[in-house]
């Protein structure tokens, strides 16, 4: 396809009195893997809120392939999509987040199955036929009858990320995923984003797992108090970050050392 996946344009969000976005521009490619650093309370899961329209802005633009998400003309106005609408355009965008949310009373399988058969009307066999390759993919497939509460919270999350790959997203959207798991177990589901993001996937990631943005990342956004600080590849971003924010955090909260010199 031609143009960005993703196109941000002036994003503003507010909780009351509270301006959390304060003007977010961004756009992302088809197969862009795009990871999201910053502050606690900056911003991040309220971008990636807003770009699944769990939440809607408060001000702005965004299309999702060429189309705006939320809204639609109408007699020369911008006006609310119906929701039905809104909810197709949400099958494009796949999101995981810290929570797994998995349903506690249906399999790994089941879990996975569900959407495709409600939303997609796939048939039962179609519809396992996909999850039981998704397993597979994610290294689940002995899993596949187990509920819940008898996987890890990283085989409860590599789910929820086949889970999501089911209904066959353009983009995924990653809210620290891995953020709830021991080191060991966000190893496991860090590999299975990796594979993702090499199999040509186009991702936005918010996490603190700097080895991850360093080794799949194609660029580094930088948010600072509801605005993008600073971008770049990680290369660039992790050795000669020019804002002395984006150095400050760096040093502080991840234990990074910029190559001031750089
Ligand atoms: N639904 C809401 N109602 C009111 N305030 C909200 C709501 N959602 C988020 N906020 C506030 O917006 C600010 C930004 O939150 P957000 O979760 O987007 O930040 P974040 O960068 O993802 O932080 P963290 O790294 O701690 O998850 C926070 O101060 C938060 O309390």
């Amino acid at each position: 396809m031609s143009g960005p996946i993703i196109r941000v344009e002036g994003l503003r969000k507010s909780f009351g009195e509270r301006e959390v976005l304060r003007g977010i521009d961004l756009e992302v490619a088809a197969g862009e893997v795009v990871v999201v650093i910053g502050p606690s309370g900056c911003g991040k899961s309220t971008l990636l809120r807003c770009l699944n329209h769990l939440e809607s802005p408060t001000q702005g633009r965004i299309w999702l392939r060429g189309e705006l998400l939320g809204l639609r003309e109408k007699d020369g106005r911008l006006v609310p999509r119906p929701e039905a609408e809104v909810d197709r355009q949400r099958t494009h965008i796949g999101m995981v987040f810290q929570r797994f949310n998995l349903f506690p009373h249906m399999t790994a399988l089941g879990n996975i199955i569900e959407a495709p058969m409600r939303v997609k009307g796939l048939s039962r066999a179609q519809a396992e036929e996909r999850g039981l390759r998704l397993l597979e993919r994610v290294g689940l497939l002995d899993r596949k009858d187990e509920y819940p509460a008898r996987l890890s919270g990283g085989q409860q999350q590599r789910v929820a990320i086949a889970r999501a790959l089911a209904m066959e997203p353009e983009v995924m959207l990653f809210d620290e995923a891995t953020s709830a798991l021991d080191p060991e177990l966000a190893d496991e589901v860090l590999q299975v984003m990796q594979d993702l993001a090499r199999e040509g996937m186009t991702m936005l990631v918010v996490t603190h797992e700097m080895g991850f943005a360093r080794e799949v990342a194609h660029r580094v956004i930088i948010m600072d108090a509801g605005v993008v600080l600073e971008q770049g590849p990680p290369s660039v971003i992790f050795t000669r970050p020019t804002q002395p924010r984006t150095r400050e955090f760096l040093r502080k909260v991840l234990h990074v050392r910029p190559d001031d010199a750089g």
